[in-house]
């Protein structure tokens, strides 16, 4: 049985180590619950060390003086073009409906290394090894987790069965939108009033993300049903479980599918308590998996989701500009969705 012991949110711990039907169940029951599960690491899939490493590098990287990140900005030829490379503080905003002011964050963005690997700052590039590991790692964790939600979907074998989704993220048959992410929380005054978050509420643009936090570095926090915040423990077992869990989520990608059944949570990072005081620095790694920039937004070949058309769903698809098929609207691809949200983030007119 899973577990949520010691968990605000009271989000399941899974073991996906020995796949079977009712572990799917618990993957779709999760994912269409909360929008969230934790993956239990199994020390090889995504060794341990590495994720260590991984956040050493990006301690390192980060350390570097503004002048030099800029070289590798956002959208730069130099960091290797779009959606690639470092954003500065304030840059980008999750919530601008909502947010005075961006994110008191920076990030780098990384594609997939595949056909060409991107150029990267050093100290990045003396570890460009251990990136593509990592690359690789998560996205055959995806790929398990993708199985076993097209496995529980009970999509039929005539549409491709539970390859259905892992064959939509196959990135030998062309580019996708998928992008591994540091971030990294400069330590600042915490704003006076409360409201001033971290990260802008937001859910994410891909089909499922994987996130790896530090112990000690809470602040994630996710919307429930009843407006309120929950937060997500780094290590909601540490009794049991020696390495934190992997915590995954769905995006929109996967509200499109499913006609909402499973659900793109809205989440947000916080200072937490402190008032006026000094926030910690903080540091998390995203892995943004998103379908090849081809596949279409079209509700899955499953039983399971026709009947299901809720109210977040319909929220989402006015919000982003465009009406269901269903409703004779057109039917977007995986990038033109990709396209608008990051116009939206990153602010930027027609
Ligand atoms: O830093 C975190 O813990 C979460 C960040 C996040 O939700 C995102 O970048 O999409
Ligand atoms: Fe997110």
């Amino acid at each position: 049985m899973p577990h949520s012991e010691g968990n605000d949110a009271g989000i399941p711990v899974i073991d996906i180590s020995s796949p079977s039907p009712e572990v799917a169940q618990q993957v779709l029951h999760a994912a269409s619950t909360f929008g969230f599960l934790f993956i239990k690491n199994d020390g090889i899939t995504i060794p341990p060390t590495d994720i260590d490493d991984m956040f050493e590098l990006s301690r390192k990287f980060f350390k570097l003086p503004s002048e030099s990140k800029a070289e590798y900005s956002i959208n730069s030829s130099k960091s290797g073009g779009k959606n690639r490379g470092w954003v500065s503080m304030w840059a980008e905003s999750l919530d601008p409906e909502n947010q005075k002011q961006g994110d008191p964050k920076e990030a780098f963005n990384i594609a997939e290394p595949t056909p060409t690997l991107q150029p990267f700052p050093p100290p990045l590039s003396a570890s460009s090894e251990l990136i593509s590991r990592f690359q690789t790692a998560c996205h055959t964790l995806c790929n398990r987790i993708l199985t076993l939600l097209a496995t529980a979907l009970s999509i039929p074998e005539s549409y491709g069965g539970s390859r259905w989704f892992a064959e939509r993220h196959d990135q030998s048959k062309g580019p996708s939108g998928t992008i591994f992410r540091l971030l990294y929380y400069p330590s600042t005054t915490i704003p006076k009033g409360g409201d001033d978050v971290r990260a802008g509420a937001h859910s994410d643009y891909g089909s499922i993300t994987l996130l790896f936090r530090l112990p000690g570095q809470a602040g994630l926090e996710i919307l429930k049903d009843d407006g309120s915040w929950a937060p997500v423990p780094v290590n909601p077992s540490p009794t049991t479980l020696t390495h934190p869990p992997i915590l995954v989520n769905i995006g929109d990608i996967f509200s499109f599918w499913t006609n909402g059944m499973l659900k793109s949570t809205v989440h947000r990072v916080t200072f937490g308590a402190g008032d006026g005081g000094m926030s910690e620095e903080r540091y998390s790694i995203a892995y943004f998996c998103h379908p090849l920039d081809s596949a279409q937004l079209e509700p899955i070949p499953s039983k399971a989701i026709h009947e299901f058309k809720n109210e977040e769903l319909e929220r989402q698809t006015k919000k982003l500009g465009f009406e269901s098929k269903d409703e004779g609207g057109e039917m977007l691809t995986a990038k033109q969705h990709l396209d608008r949200r990051l116009k939206v983030t990153y602010g930027l007119k027609d």
